[in-house]
């Protein structure tokens, strides 16, 4: 029976890929990060939140105040239409009719940029706890007797934590045990008269009692699939006696899933009546507008900003020259992503933005659209963006024109398409037409997020495993996230989690809505549209991995890329070869653009770099609105950071004197250690102003971390090049963010003027730029590998500038008198 149900065969393997591959940020291209857990429309509670909840690192200014009168669509079709029901089976063997090659384990890219990374900081851990499950669950179970450590979640000690087993090793112990037991006896009762074997050896009571809770509901599920609902039922009566939707995570999951078997008979059977239907919300038809639970999981759970800000990366990857945009969207819902993309526009100097135009696409909801559309033109207005918003409204996508966006043939087009397209894998006509329009009009870019899971396999138990497991670990996710206590869990919950959960597991058919593919299915299907994949960049990761860090759970979050179009299996020097070819590339990119290195990476990591000379601390000065605390704090802990910077800038003199081969440096960076001696007083001076103790402070963490960090820099072993692009870097951001403050219109409080002067002047900007060509000299002749190296160096930079900023934004306390 084991073998019918081919548990064995399937779930193991299709769990092990869930580690390997990875998650969805598609561009045209597709690349997938991982572990986004995502249900259908479930994205559509986060965007909620509104414009002034998200972005952590960017000054968004919110406005939400509606206006009327926009002339906001350009083409407005009535109407909602659904479409009906096409040929099912066809749509449930897409999955499996493509030969699917194995996922590559984790990544190439992000992997080699750690240790890259860690070159520079051997002192710092890569922010990148990982924890891989072992290979079976068996494996899991043997590793478990005696000991059970689970690796820390919190990088601020290094010493193993004992952690409970997360809900995932529950169901993967659960169905090591179930397959063992059905594969001895068919006989249901057995289940529960396993002697507590030596697996069971070193856990609780109450893991022990989870695990025998999975073993039942996988029993029932595998009951369902034969068919024997009168067994089915009496197994699924047993789980509801023994979970409730308040319990552990374990015991949630096996309730909510233990209720779709319910129904998943009840249809199969005939007895199911939709009066009897118990309330659940599908995501996508959920009430526009900020409801507590929306905004509970916009601020709370990490996913939505991460999509955001490594699509709006991507996008600005591919948009560096293009004076007027024209970005056509299809799933836009709060637009959160625009304000993001605006602020990155605005601060892109060398190429001033024309004209921005959204395209938002959409069968149904004109009014949502239409609120979107005024909360965006009003940010806009307040970023002084020239923009224009379109809605285009069409009865079905297969009614989808070239015509309707009335493109100019100045625009750049891209497209961007985020938690959308698999609402329409059950019409894939639908999708065609779409790709259709997308391949005729020449788009630039399309990137694409999506959950990368399977929850359209055709055989029942295959999916309910699935969909098992990934439940499993978007509780534990939101267990980790969410106060236990939070009435938003409750509801997110039970409303939306538990409708994917009922769609999936109940549902047949047109009914059957949620379908989540992997990334090889979306692969495939693009690419017979023509479409070429290319990868997410590094950037990308880094604001992915930024976004994280802003929540409380965000370290124990991981990112891997996808490659699999660059052949794991060659080993990781073919991939190395590319990534310097790529180099190479980018390097005569920059060489025919005549703009030198340090101006191309700029434009590449536009996003970073404003997220570091925009931070709010920045623009609270700018804008009056500073609270004197955070400022006295960051005067104290920028005195301390100084001291530690003078050893710093007397390494790089050294280095310079041993490997420049340009006499010139020694002068530039004379002066700039010459001076650090002058702001040392002036520190002191200002600090006596402001009352505030420079013989009490200890330095914050992130202090601490940038200081080793400039430490490490300082070894023998790191390159000249290497180091004086980062002794820019670090002026760079100053001198960036506080001419900020001093540039017209801004409204910057007297008292605080002369701390921007000091870093804002003109001076100090021929300084940076001084600074700038050295590194620049020193890059075009640098090799491959100090390329490398240095602009992984200035990616580090900003985000210790970044986090020196968050710290800012604390209170400074006064010790003593
Ligand atoms: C954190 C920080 N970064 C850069 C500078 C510029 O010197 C500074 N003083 N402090």
């Amino acid at each position: 029976m084991a073998d019918l149900y081919s548990f064995s065969n399937f779930s193991f393997s299709a769990v092990e890929d869930d580690h390997s591959s990875n998650k969805p940020l598609w561009t045209t291209e597709g690349l997938d990060e991982e572990n986004m857990f995502q249900f259908s429309g479930a994205e559509n509670w986060k965007d909620y939140g509104g414009i002034h909840t998200f972005s952590p690192n960017f000054g968004f200014y919110p406005n939400d105040s509606a206006e009327e009168g926009y002339p906001l669509s350009a083409h407005q079709q009535k109407g909602q239409h659904h479409l009906s029901c096409l040929d099912h089976e066809a749509l449930d063997n897409l999955q499996f009719d493509m030969a699917l090659p194995p996922l590559s384990p984790c990544s190439g890219d992000i992997m080699k940029f750690d240790e890259i990374s860690a070159m520079f900081s051997p002192s710092e851990p890569v922010n990148h706890n990982q924890f891989y499950l072992p290979l079976s669950s068996l494996e899991l179970l043997n590793n478990l007797h005696g000991k059970r450590q689970i690796q820390a979640s919190d990088d601020s000690t290094d010493t193993d934590v004992v952690r409970k087993l997360s809900t995932e090793d529950i169901m993967k112990m659960a169905g090591t045990r179930f397959v063992q037991s059905s594969s001895k006896s068919d006989d249901w009762e057995s289940l529960n008269s396993h002697p507590y074997d030596s697996c069971f050896s070193g856990l609780s009571d109450e893991e022990k009692e989870d695990i025998e809770l999975a073993e039942s509901l996988l029993a029932s599920a595998e009951k369902v699939g034969y068919q024997q609902f009168e067994r089915a039922t009496k197994l699924l009566n047993l789980c509801d006696s023994l979970s409730s939707k308040t319990g552990n995570a374990v015991k949630r999951v096996v309730h909510y899933f233990s209720e779709a078997l319910h129904e998943k008979i009840d249809r199969e059977t005939g007895r199911f009546t939709s009066d009897g239907k118990k309330r659940s919300t599908d995501p996508d038809e959920m009430m526009p507008g900020p409801s507590p639970v929306n905004v509970a999981c916009q601020e709370e759970l990490p996913f939505n900003q991460v999509a955001d800000f490594c699509a709006v990366q991507a996008l600005m990857e591919n948009l560096t020259d293009a004076k007027k945009i024209h970005i056509i969207d299809f799933g836009i819902r709060k637009g959160s992503h625009y304000t993001i993309l605006m602020q990155a526009l605005e601060s892109r100097k060398e190429c001033p933005l024309e004209l921005l135009t959204v395209a938002a696409v959409g069968t149904n909801s004109k009014e949502s659209l239409e609120e979107t559309g005024i909360r965006l033109m009003n940010f806009a207005y307040t970023m002084n963006i020239p923009f224009s918003f379109k809605i285009v409204m069409v009865s079905s996508m297969l009614d989808l024109k070239e015509s309707l966006f009335e493109l100019d043939p100045e625009e750049t087009i891209a497209v961007y398409a985020k938690f959308s397209f698999r609402s329409m894998l059950p019409q894939p006509d639908q999708l065609e037409s779409i790709m259709k329009v997308i391949r005729n009009i020449n788009s630039t870019v399309m990137v694409v997020t999506e959950v990368e899971a399977n929850h359209n396999a055709k055989s029942f138990v295959n999916r309910f495993t699935e969909a098992l497991f990934y439940f499993s670990a978007l509780f534990d996710c939101i267990e980790d996230c969410m106060k236990p206590d939070d009435p938003n869990r409750m509801i997110l919950e039970s409303q939306y989690l538990n409708h994917g959960i009922r769609n999936i597991v109940a549902m047949e058919g047109a009914e059957r809505k949620i379908r989540h593919v992997k990334v090889d299915v979306w692969r495939a299907f693009f690419s017979r549209f023509g479409m070429v994949e290319t990868e997410l960049s590094m950037s990308s990761l880094y604001q992915a991995d930024l976004v994280t860090k802003r929540y409380a759970s965000g370290s124990s979050c991981t990112y891997q890329m996808n490659e699999r179009h660059r052949k794991s299996n060659s080993g990781n020097n073919s991939s190395w070869s590319l990534r310097q070819k790529e180099e190479m590339e980018e390097k005569a990119k920059a060489e025919e653009k005549k703009i030198g290195m340090i101006e191309a990476w700029l434009r590449k990591h536009r996003l970073l770099y404003t997220g570091a000379t925009r931070h709010p601390f920045i623009l609270s000065i700018r804008d009056g609105s500073i609270d004197i605390s955070s400022f006295k704090l960051w005067l104290a802990q920028d005195y301390l950071f100084v001291r530690d910077f003078v050893p710093f800038a007397a390494n790089i003199l050294i280095k310079a004197w041993k490997e420049s081969d340009d006499s010139g440096d020694m002068e530039v960076i004379l002066g700039g250690v010459a001076s650090l001696q002058d702001e040392i007083s002036w520190f002191k001076r200002e600090a006596s102003k402001w009352s505030v103790s420079l013989s009490d402070i200890t330095p914050q963490k992130n202090n601490v971390d940038y200081c080793r960090f400039l430490e490490s820099l300082m070894s023998p072993d790191v390159e000249y090049t290497v180091a004086i692009t980062a002794f820019w870097a670090i002026e760079a951001v100053y001198q960036e963010s506080f001419a900020h403050c001093v540039e017209e219109g801004s409204e910057t409080p007297p008292e605080l003027k002369e701390t921007c002067e000091r870093w804002g002047n003109e001076g100090f900007g021929q300084y940076c730029q001084s600074l700038q060509r050295i590194a620049d000299r020193r890059l075009q002749k640098a090799s491959d590998d100090e390329l490398k190296k240095a602009e992984v160096v200035f990616l580090r930079i900003l985000e210790h500038e970044v986090d020196f900023w968050n710290m800012s934004r604390g209170i400074y306390e006064h010790f003593g008198p």
